[in-house]
């Protein structure tokens, strides 16, 4: 496996970012199109990204045959005709956002035998939630083997409120109800952009659905879908990562066509810290400030402020000019990078959801691992502004979910590499 070595002290970041599409979105709108039973699909804007490879693979082997083209970050289908009805461990249990082809494969066929997909570092995240929605639209769920079985006769709409607006929930009965008959209203929907990315790909599709981006969601069953053609919404959070290292480097990045309005909290959060944002023609400009101001974040649902902005916003208050609060609320532990950053020099209380972290110039580089996607991003940035080397590894982590990271680092001006690790480091 690769390493990132990152030399800091001095980087001040200069000059244009384009970021990819969503994986977030992409992938479940890969699994959608499990849907469709006539036409082609073609999806754009595809972000090459380990992720969306076990997506691709997932739903080729449940009867799309999926093609690829990274040269025009394109995925084209032939809508199947059938589609299968288990989805196996090897798959689901590489990826947890894999359940997702869960809602798919029950409408088209009125049953689903789908691997259980597990915690992951960042918490346990049950899907009680997705499988209560499939009962109330009339599915019988069982449990055997490691698998969730849900059968129905036929998937009948229903009214569905949601405990927590979980994304991977509303996503999941989003696509269960496309094919139902009737209409199913979705309470407390989870409303993030790319959850408007997955209305507007089905609706392409053929499907009926309204209300995408507010907490009620409305999807009236229509008797079939068909393939369309979609670009994927750009990645919020890979913008919002390029936002936080301008930030921490007295940057003047500019984020090619960033969507400001799927950045509010964080953007509104970095200004409290002295950021400047120019609206401009081609996309946002950041300009980062010679001192940054503490602040106090809490992540919550879309439109509060992100879980997956967490990691990275914690390295900017480590650099603040003094004490700073972050509450994580949506996932029970996603602070294991702060353990990391502590190698760096950070003094840091973790008390349950609560880390009160003293903010300081003087971190020092040091040999870290990324515990998660976001922490691998938060770490390389954090080395970017720490004195002398610091080494990240583990980048399969970074692999799921950023492009080329240290080679757009690289263009704006860090002194940045990714080498091979020659020799395995148990760590
Ligand atoms: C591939 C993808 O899009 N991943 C995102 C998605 O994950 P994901 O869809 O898994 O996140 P959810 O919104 O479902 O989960 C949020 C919280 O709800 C809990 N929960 C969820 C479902 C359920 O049935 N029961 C339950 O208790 C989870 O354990 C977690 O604590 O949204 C998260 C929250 O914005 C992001 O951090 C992830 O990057
Ligand atoms: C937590 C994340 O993703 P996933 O839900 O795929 O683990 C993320 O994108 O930060």
């Amino acid at each position: 496996m690769d390493k990132i070595i990152v030399k800091g002290g001095n980087t001040r970041l200069k000059g244009t970012v384009e970021i990819e599409g969503a994986k977030n979105a992409v992938l479940p709108l890969l699994a959608a199109t499990l849907l469709p039973s006539e036409g082609e699909i073609v999806l754009r804007n595809v972000p090459i990204l380990s992720d969306v490879y076990m997506m691709n693979n997932l739903v080729d082997h449940l009867g799309v045959d999926l093609e690829f083209s990274e040269e025009n970050k394109a995925v084209k289908a032939q809508a199947a005709a059938k589609v299968k009805i288990k989805a196996p461990y090897e798959f689901v249990s590489k990826m947890r956002a894999s359940i997702v082809v869960m809602g798919p494969i029950l409408a088209r066929n009125g049953h689903a035998r789908v691997s259980m997909p597990g915690g992951c570092s960042i918490g346990s995240r049950p899907i009680d939630l997705h499988l209560r929605g499939f009962e109330l639209m009339g599915a019988e769920i069982t449990q055997e083997a490691g698998y969730i079985e849900a059968k129905a006769e036929k998937l009948r709409g229903a009214y569905i409120y949601l405990d927590f607006p979980s994304v991977g929930a509303t996503q999941n009965l989003m696509m269960a109800a496309t094919l139902a008959e009737g209409t199913t209203t979705l309470e407390n929907a989870a409303r993030e952009p790319e959850i408007v990315d997955l209305a507007n790909w089905l609706n392409k599709m053929g499907a009926n659905v309204k209300g995408a981006g507010t907490d009620t969601i409305i999807i009236k069953g229509v008797e079939k879908m068909h393939g369309a053609n979609h670009a994927v919404v750009q990645d919020r959070i890979e913008a919002g990562t390029f936002m936080v290292a301008a930030a921490m480097t007295q940057g003047d990045v500019l984020i090619k066509d960033a969507v400001r309005e799927h950045n509010r909290p964080l953007i509104s959060k970095l200004i409290e810290m002295g950021v400047e944002f120019v609206q401009e023609a081609e996309g946002l400009r950041v300009i980062g400030p010679k001192v940054l101001k503490p602040t106090n974040v809490k992540t919550l649902p879309h439109p509060g402020f992100p879980t997956d902005m967490q990691s990275q916003m914690t390295a900017v208050q480590a650099i603040a000019n003094g004490e700073s609060t972050m509450i994580e609320t949506v996932f029970e532990n996603r602070f294991q990078h702060l353990e990391e950053m502590r190698r760096m020099g950070l003094t840091v209380d973790i008390t349950r959801n609560t880390a009160i972290i003293q903010g300081t110039r003087r971190l020092q580089g040091a040999q870290v691992k990324s515990t998660d996607l976001r922490a691998s991003a938060a770490l390389i940035l954090l080395g970017m502004v720490a004195q002398g080397q610091t080494t990240v590894r583990k980048l399969n982590h970074l692999d799921r979910g950023y492009y080329r990271f240290h080679e757009k680092l690289k263009s704006l001006g860090a002194d940045i590499e990714r080498v091979p690790e020659l020799e395995e480091i148990d760590d």
